[in-house]
């Protein structure tokens, strides 16, 4: 089911960009949980677009439904349903692309799979589908704060070779990330990181970022030892989110330049649990948690859709150049940290379950 991500805590999304709505199924949450529309809403809110200079122009509110599996503040164990309507679609400005295909965009690709096009806005390739990720997302990350107290943030770590500097990863909030224009916690990197993305947008350009992601007590053990390795799905679960191109784990790339030595972290027992004093693993170790924060980061490629003439290809075979039109995002990697958090906690509520089948208790 190409639309379903989640073996048990499982999610369908569903809608298309400029479609009446958008939304998910989420399946598989125990019942009981304390779930509330103003929960959901505050996820959504940080995904929004039209968050001024530095996101897309598209002005939706985003409202969510919650249209079943939840019946007095809590989840019944029954599928959750929600929705959001598009409002604000403005199909209008794409009447170019139901001809030519915007380079760096999926449309060539869709109507190569499918002989189709919807010429809507990005349609179902539309980074809008991740509303219904971060509504499921924010279930889920309830569930695990209910079971284990886990706790998610994620930034935005550089823009263009812009870089945050290192951060006190213990001390930081989500106020800190939220207070920055472009979701980056440290100042003096934010006003630049906001300068690169507004330079590249007066020249009808776009600019990539990569996005760190640093989730608190992971419950040991969860993730299988060969396919369904922790790390191996949750690199799948970040390379699903439009336009992410990298992924690495703890020390990731930096790895291949280390020696086991200088690799390796060190393990202790503290008294109560099982702990390493270094983190190069990234909190997953033969693709099963080891206790320690999960720590990722993910490379977003700068914005397909630019105003800039470019050469391209249309749909009768021939040869031509399109300007792209419609409101995008000039850095699309702002709007990410919400969506990524949320496809972590996905990722690990399943795991959780899944676990459950694995050992007596
Ligand atoms: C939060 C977010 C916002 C995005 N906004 C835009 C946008 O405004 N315009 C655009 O062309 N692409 C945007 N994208 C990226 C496209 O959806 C993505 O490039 C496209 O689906 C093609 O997939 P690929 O880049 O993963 O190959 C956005 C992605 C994310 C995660
Ligand atoms: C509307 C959103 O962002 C959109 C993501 C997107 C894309 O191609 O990914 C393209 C633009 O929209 P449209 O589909 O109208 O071209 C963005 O505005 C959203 O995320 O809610």
């Amino acid at each position: 089911m190409s639309s379903t991500f989640g073996k048990i805590f499982s999610v369908t999304t569903w809608g298309e960009s400029h479609g009446p709505a958008v939304g998910a199924v989420l399946d598989g949450c125990p019942a009981g949980l304390p779930i509330t529309e103003e929960m959901i809403q505050a996820e959504l809110n940080r995904r929004r677009p039209g968050q001024g200079k530095v996101t897309t122009a598209r002005n939706e509110k985003d409202q969510v439904k919650i249209l079943s599996g939840v019946f007095e503040g809590k989840t019944t164990g029954t599928p959750i349903s929600f929705v959001v309507f598009n409002e604000d679609q403005h199909s209008n400005d794409y009447a170019e692309i139901a001809k030519w295909y915007r380079p760096g965009h999926a449309d060539l690709c869709y109507d190569l799979k499918y002989g189709f096009r919807d010429y809507r806005g990005g349609g179902r390739s539309s980074a809008r589908e991740t509303i219904g990720r971060v509504a499921a997302g924010a279930v889920a990350k309830a569930f695990l704060k209910t079971v284990a107290g886990t706790e998610f943030l994620s930034w935005v770590a550089s823009v263009g070779n812009v870089d945050c500097p290192s951060l006190d990863l213990n001390a930081l909030t989500l106020d800190q990330i939220e207070a920055s224009p472009v979701r980056c916690p440290n100042e003096e990197a934010s006003a630049k990181m906001e300068a690169a993305i507004l330079d590249a947008k007066s020249n009808g350009d776009s600019i990539g970022g990569t996005v760190s992601l640093y989730v608190k007590n992971v419950p040991a053990s969860l993730g299988e030892p060969v396919f369904d390795r922790l790390d191996a799905l949750l690199a799948q679960a970040m390379l699903s989110i439009p336009a992410c191109k990298g992924f690495e784990i703890g020390s990731g790339f930096a790895a291949a330049r280390m020696h086991g030595s200088e690799h390796n972290d060190e393990i202790y027992f503290d008294g109560t649990a099982y702990r390493t004093r270094t983190n190069n693993a990234g909190g997953s170790l033969g693709g099963i948690s080891n206790g320690e924060p999960i720590y990722c980061r993910m490379a977003f490629k700068p914005t397909a859709t630019i105003s800039q003439l470019q050469k391209t290809a249309g749909r009768g075979q021939e040869n031509g150049e399109l300007a792209a039109k419609g409101r995008h995002d000039p850095c699309v990697a702002v709007r990410a940290p919400v969506i990524v958090e949320s496809m972590a906690a996905l990722v690990l509520a399943d795991l959780y379950l899944q676990q459950k089948r694995n050992c007596l208790e």
